[in-house]
């Protein structure tokens, strides 16, 4: 899977945190989805790697990442592991894509490192639950746990990943979902269950005075068009872009469209 781009690895304190890498230019670093890894991103470095230096990471947990040696992470665990990967790799500031649950991890990003970032793109955004550390996992959180518990990685996969995808979505677009799926690795996935619930996006926003897009499409069955809209409308500034009738992998489904839309963000000044 994206051989082009074979992943790299960076040490990070203890931690060696692994990543895929394009082009050069400013930097545009993509934070993938709960149920993905770097190699979602395949589209995104093929293109955007002509006028960007492009950062596919794998959250700690994924990819070849080494898990965070807290089970239960704060928001700022990744956060902070991210500013310190950019660090290793003498990136001072970037833009950012955080597509659903990379949105939560970009913006707690934005929140505790709000001079090394300069926009952002939340690309079907989850929004977090803001819940206590030791409070319970949220029903769709436990119930995705349990099905990587009793189904295992690949089976999480078959029952799921094809859900995620639109009406529209061509069969080599459902294939890469599931085999990205099959790759979750059960550490990574629980400890990133946790940050989804305790996550809290709008108040991770709240304040900063930052230029950023929502991207999202009308057949996404698990972060909803309405729910994407309406946290445009609550981020003073924001703009919202509609992919059209597209499901949660959008940048895989429609990547062109979803392409030009960052490409198109990503020119305006600041
Ligand atoms: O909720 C699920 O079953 C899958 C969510 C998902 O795939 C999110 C992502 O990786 O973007």
């Amino acid at each position: 899977m994206s051989e082009a781009h074979p992943r790299k690895t960076v040490a990070v304190g203890d931690l060696a945190l692994s990543y895929r890498e394009a082009g050069t230019g400013p930097a545009l670093v993509l934070l993938h989805g709960i149920g993905s890894n770097s190699g979602s991103w395949i589209h995104q470095l093929a293109a955007l790697g002509a006028d960007h230096r492009v950062i596919a990471w794998d959250a700690p947990g994924y990819g070849r990442s080494d898990p965070l040696a807290n089970a239960r992470p704060a928001p700022a665990d990744y956060a902070d592991h991210l500013a310190a990967a950019l660090d290793a790799l003498g990136i001072a500031t970037a833009d950012v894509v955080g597509h659903s649950f990379g949105a939560l991890v970009a913006a707690a990003f934005a929140r505790r490192h709000p001079a090394r970032i300069g926009r952002l793109v939340l690309s079907h955004p989850a929004v977090g639950f803001g819940a206590a550390a030791d409070a319970p996992l949220p029903e769709g959180a436990a119930a995705r746990v349990r099905d990587l518990e009793t189904l295992g990685p690949k089976g999480l996969a078959e029952k799921r990943a094809a859900r995620t995808c639109g009406p529209h979505a061509a069969p080599e677009v459902i294939d890469l979902t599931r085999r990205v799926m099959g790759e979750i690795r059960p550490e990574g996935y629980r400890a990133a269950n946790h940050l989804l619930a305790r996550g809290d996006l709008l108040a991770d926003l709240a304040g900063l005075d930052l230029p950023i897009r929502v991207m999202a499409g009308t057949a996404d069955p698990i972060t909803p068009e309405a729910r994407c809209r309406d946290v445009a409308a609550r981020l003073p500034g924001a703009d919202y872009v509609d992919l059209g009738e597209v499901g949660h992998p959008s940048y895989a489904e429609v990547p062109e469209r979803y392409n030009e839309a960052l490409r198109r963000f990503l020119r305006r000044n600041r």
